[in-house]
């Protein structure tokens, strides 16, 4: 498998993210192989950089220059202002990723971070993330989304919606379906044959019994009674507040939240440069860097590459293990 170089797409071109996919040439260009997928002209210049046509051909120039795929884009590259033209290539490049994995040509995608409401009012992007475009593009009814680094890994089981959306949305079905999706992700992808997995209660102190709120026993439990019959190990559901400490972590291979920031917030207060994000359920192998755009900084060359290329490295590490 890692014969094959992984496509990293450049996502918004006003963020941090080409300025990152330098860095991460430089500390990477001979450890293993990616190409970038950009508008030339984007680049901040920091590297030498080399076209290439074909992805195969990236092997060869991975050693002495950033190889890119040249996709050209309307507008030009301002860090820290999204230019609204921008916003099809950003998508286009994500679609043409696809394809290549899809096709074979690539292990893996990468994809450098987009900033979702500059696509929504650029291109009426109809998707609130990566996410759920990657799942479309797969045709995949349901993935998952997964943060990992080396102290911890979680799932939100509900993903970018509304926080007021989420019980209704937290629903059984869901539950078990990003329970199996983790439970098979881990084993398959992640090298964990038997993964520990502990749910996370919605409520406070995991609804208290019911004196503060009844989803814990009435989704979570039944979905927990039922996989466990089937041989999952499942802890739960647990009281949120206390189950991320070191202790507790150490009793289990991945949490899995009821919401976005359940369980973004705990990894990224413990590791926001080393966390990866990576979506498992999708036809393809695809990692992300753990953080956003980074307007504020866009352009001043202070971006951190750590978990960009600690997202480049783990996607390699998956094909491996395909
Ligand atoms: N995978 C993706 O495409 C992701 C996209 N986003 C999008 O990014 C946009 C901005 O999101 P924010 O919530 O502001 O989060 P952010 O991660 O872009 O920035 C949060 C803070 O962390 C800093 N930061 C982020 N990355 C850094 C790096 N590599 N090195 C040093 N400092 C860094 C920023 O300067 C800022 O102060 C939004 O549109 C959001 O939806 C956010 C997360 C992931
Ligand atoms: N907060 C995580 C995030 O926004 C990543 O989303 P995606 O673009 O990878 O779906």
């Amino acid at each position: 498998m890692t014969d094959r170089p992984i496509a990293l797409t450049c996502g918004e071109p006003a963020g941090v993210g080409l300025e990152i996919a330098e860095k991460a040439w430089s500390a990477l260009r001979s450890e293993l192989t990616f190409f970038l997928i950009a508008d030339p002209d984007h680049l901040p210049g920091s590297v030498p950089v080399q076209l290439i046509d074909d992805p195969a051909d990236a092997i060869a120039v991975m050693a002495q220059a950033l190889p890119i795929m040249a996709h050209p884009f309307a507008a030009p590259r301002t860090p820290g202002r999204a230019a609204p033209q921008n916003a099809e290539g950003v998508i286009d490049v994500i679609a043409q990723a696809v394809d290549l994995a899809m096709s074979e040509q690539v292990c893996a995608i990468c994809t450098l971070p987009i900033h979702k409401k500059a696509l929504k009012d650029g291109a009426d992007f109809a998707y609130p993330g990566h996410t759920e475009y990657l799942a479309d593009l797969g045709n995949v009814e349901r993935v998952v989304m997964m943060l990992a680094s080396d102290q911890l890994r979680v799932v939100p089981a509900t993903i970018h919606i509304p926080l007021s959306e989420v019980p209704s949305a937290f629903t059984q079905e869901v539950l078990e379906d990003t329970i199996r999706i983790t439970a098979k992700g881990l084993q398959d992808q992640c090298g964990v044959a038997a993964p520990r997995i502990a749910i996370a209660g919605l409520n406070p102190h995991a609804g208290e019994g019911g004196a503060m709120g009844h989803e814990d026993a009435t989704v979570i439990a039944p979905v927990i009674t039922k996989l466990r019959a089937e041989g999952f190990d499942l802890a739960s559901p647990l009281p949120a507040d206390t189950m991320f400490h070191a202790a507790a972590r150490a009793r289990y291979d991945v949490a899995i939240c009821a919401y976005h920031d359940q369980a973004l917030i705990p990894i990224k207060t413990l590791d926001f440069d080393g966390g990866v994000n990576v979506t498992l359920g999708l036809p393809f192998i695809r990692t992300s860097p753990d953080h956003g755009t980074a307007f504020d900084i866009a352009g001043t060359g202070q971006a951190n590459p750590s978990s960009t290329i600690a997202a480049l490295r783990m996607a390699r590490q998956m094909a491996q293990s395909a």
